[in-house]
């Protein structure tokens, strides 16, 4: 039998069981591979996937991003208004699932409670509720953006055909597979059957573009209910997708905010408006949420760049130099080696062209390649060692911009980063950065890890991630953090050309890679490092504190005791060297030293005042040179602290050095203080 959906052999004599399937008849059978695996998880990535887009059509415009994002509850009787079917009032109420007869209802109602009281008692708490059917639950989930919007006629396309997108190049976007929106939508049509609601400007246009639209699954193909073009007199740009799925806000509702709040502190520049509202109809609004949050600074990372493959690329894709022979405009090899990949520098291009052997030579046009040489081309640079890739076609998120976020939503007592240099990773740039806090708010005791790539949160699979595992693998009592004390965040963030995810759902990157597990490693090692100084600076620090408090604590018995001594002496009026002696720190034993404080306490000169502020004055200096002792051995250059600002303009014009009495600024860009 052939499986559902699927089409027959045409050829009647053929094997019966051969049948073709749509990209789109594939992905609704698989969902779970693009996040879609029950309710409450699709909803979540329909929200994330939408959320996602919008972030990248403002950034490419190099707009700071403005993102409205509401989830409406949808009442059973409302979502049945919007398909046109009239409430029912049942009629034969022994013919549904949910049917229950009076004696079973007290029966469970009786077990009910006795679980709940049992779930008290046992202080477990219990959820109640039993085993029967959950009613499903509908929303509306409404994304809109100030980006830069699509084109009217590519609309149905773009946004009603699986695997059709704008972000299949080598360049750095959240987006890659073009399937994000359509599995929302092939979602929507499966659980409520209604279409997606799209409004969309381009920069300066008169109108804004409407659609509504579903997919014809079985074709792979926009299927469009009504197309408008409605006038555009507030000059806006962007887009608004809305659709209308069953989901469950309540078992997600905490993976939502989760994420909501992670992309507060990866994309600081971002204003995002998140807002929840229950359906009036059912419930009270105790339940909705409103939450702003709020854009922290103007400056946006730099857009990222497209750029050509690494040589490298050619170990994992037999096809890729076949596919660049066919398509390249170079019109020698020596331009083709050297244009149509990075890392290739002219001369290096010649010389491999000579290693390359009989057959070829520079001028050689590159349609010229029989397929057997273009295998020799690939076998050579797959095992041939070029320079990595350049990572300035990308854009991480930038120590500033991470730190700002951090501090913004966790506000931790302590924090550090590291970006390491970019590396090549299946023939890709990739950038590692990280930060490593102690303390905060909301920041449970141990470990609390924050995953990005492409500046997206990761919020599943943690346990399986690279990130997670080197976190594991450390041994952070070297560091003098606590692992299961302190409130440990790290937070690393990975951009690529190509991340090297785990399914299309962009959930994970898994721990096999070595150069990503090692960078990643690295990364964090560094943070943890920067903290250990500051930890053990700290801790010197409140030693010196108790050390300074204890010693003041005795300082008035001390001068009352001393001052005691010196009036007993100046009342007997005996000469120095019979008296008691008075020794110490303050008073080293000098016969004349000693008459003359004797002669002042007698004259009034020396009081127990005195003596109490000369022993503060002297608890103060030895501190102050405790400090600058510690801090000339921390470091060769004395206290030297690094600190961050954010750039006005990409090249900034670095100013040498400011020096005052007190201390000196020096200005570093981030490789610098490498
Ligand atoms: N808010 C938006 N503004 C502008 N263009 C958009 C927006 N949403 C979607 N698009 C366009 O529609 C295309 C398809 O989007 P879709 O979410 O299906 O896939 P994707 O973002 O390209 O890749 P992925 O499946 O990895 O998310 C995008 O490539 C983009 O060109």
């Amino acid at each position: 039998m052939p499986p559902e959906g699927a089409r027959k052999n045409p050829n009647a004599k053929g094997d019966a069981n051969l049948t073709q399937k749509s990209p789109a008849e594939f992905f609704q059978d698989n969902k779970g591979i693009a996040g879609f695996e029950n309710a409450g998880k699709s909803l979540y990535t329909t929200l994330r996937e939408f959320v996602e887009n919008a972030l990248d059509a403002a950034e490419a415009i190099g707009t700071l991003p403005e993102i409205d994002i509401a989830i409406e509850e949808v009442s059973v009787s409302q979502y049945e208004n919007l398909i046109g079917l009239r409430a029912h009032v049942r009629l034969d109420d022994e013919l549904y699932a949910d049917f229950e007869s009076d004696k079973a209802k007290e029966k469970r109602l009786a077990q009910e409670a006795k679980k709940a009281a049992k779930a008290t008692t046992s202080g477990k708490g219990g959820r109640g509720g039993g085993k029967r059917e959950q009613t499903k639950c509908f929303y509306k989930i409404t994304v809109k953006d100030n980006g830069k919007g699509m084109q009217h006629e590519d609309i149905p396309n773009m946004l009603g055909r699986v695997l059709s997108g704008t972000k299949y190049g080598l360049r750095q976007t959240r987006g890659k597979f073009g399937l994000g929106s359509k599995m929302a939508l092939i979602w929507s049509k499966q659980t409520t059957g209604l279409p997606i609601h799209i409004r969309s400007a381009l920069p300066n246009q008169a109108f804004i573009s409407e659609y509504l639209l579903d997919i014809d699954i079985e074709k792979n193909e926009p299927n469009v209910h009504k197309e408008n073009k409605l006038s555009n007199d507030e000059k806006w740009h962007g887009a608004e997708l809305s659709v209308t799925i069953e989901g469950n806000w309540t078992t997600y509702r905490q993976y939502v905010l989760s994420y909501m709040r992670q992309l507060a502190i990866v994309t600081p520049y971002a204003q995002f408006r998140f807002r929840y509202t229950t359906s009036s109809a059912t419930t009270s609004t105790a339940k909705d949420i409103d939450i702003v949050f709020r854009r922290r600074t103007d400056i946006m990372p730099a857009l990222p760049t497209a750029t050509k493959h690494h040589p490298s690329a050619a170990k994992e894709n037999m096809l890729l130099i076949k596919d660049l022979l066919s398509q390249t405009r170079e019109k020698n090899l020596v331009n083709f080696l050297h244009k149509e990949f990075t890392s290739i520098p002219k001369d290096l291009s010649v010389r491999l062209i000579e290693e390359l052997g009989y057959g070829f030579d520079a001028d050689m046009h590159p349609t010229e390649v029989s397929d057997k040489q273009a295998t020799r081309m690939q076998q050579l640079l797959a095992q041939a060692r070029f320079d990595d890739p350049d990572g300035a076609c990308l854009s991480p998120a930038g120590e500033y911009n991470l730190r700002l976020g951090i501090m913004k939503e966790l506000g931790p007592e302590w924090i550090a980063s590291f970006c390491a240099p970019s590396l090549a990773c299946g023939g890709h740039p990739l950038v590692v950065e990280a930060c490593v806090s102690l303390g905060g708010r909301d920041v449970k005791p141990g470990f609390n890890v924050f995953r990005f790539a492409n500046r997206i949160p990761l919020l599943f699979e943690g346990g399986n991630d690279v990130v997670t595992r080197c976190v594991q693998r450390l041994n952070w009592g070297t560091y003098k953090i606590d692992k299961n004390n302190d409130k440990i965040g790290v937070f690393v963030s990975i951009v690529s050309t190509k991340i090297p995810f785990k399914g299309t759902s962009k959930e994970y990157i898994g721990d096999e890679n070595i150069e990503i597990a090692e960078a990643v490693d690295k990364a964090i090692k560094q943070c943890a490092a920067q903290l250990r100084g500051k930890i053990v600076r700290a801790q010197v620090q409140r030693d010196r504190n108790a050390r300074k408090k204890q010693l003041t604590k005795y300082i008035p018995d001390v001068a009352r005791a001393l001052f005691a001594m010196l009036a007993a002496s100046a009342d007997a009026d005996q000469p120095p060297s019979k008296r008691a002696r008075i020794s110490g720190a303050l008073w080293p034993v000098d016969e004349k030293w000693e008459a003359d404080v004797i002669d002042q306490a007698r004259d009034g000169k020396v009081t127990e005042e005195v003596i109490k502020a000369k022993l503060e004055e002297h608890v103060q200096r030895s501190d102050h040179e405790q400090a600058l002792e510690f801090a000339m051995q921390q470091s060769k250059e004395g206290l030297n602290e690094l600190m961050y600002l954010a750039p006005k303009t990409p090249e900034l014009e670095y100013v040498p050095e400011i020096r005052s009495e007190t201390c000196a600024f020096r200005f570093l860009k981030s490789a610098e203080m490498r």
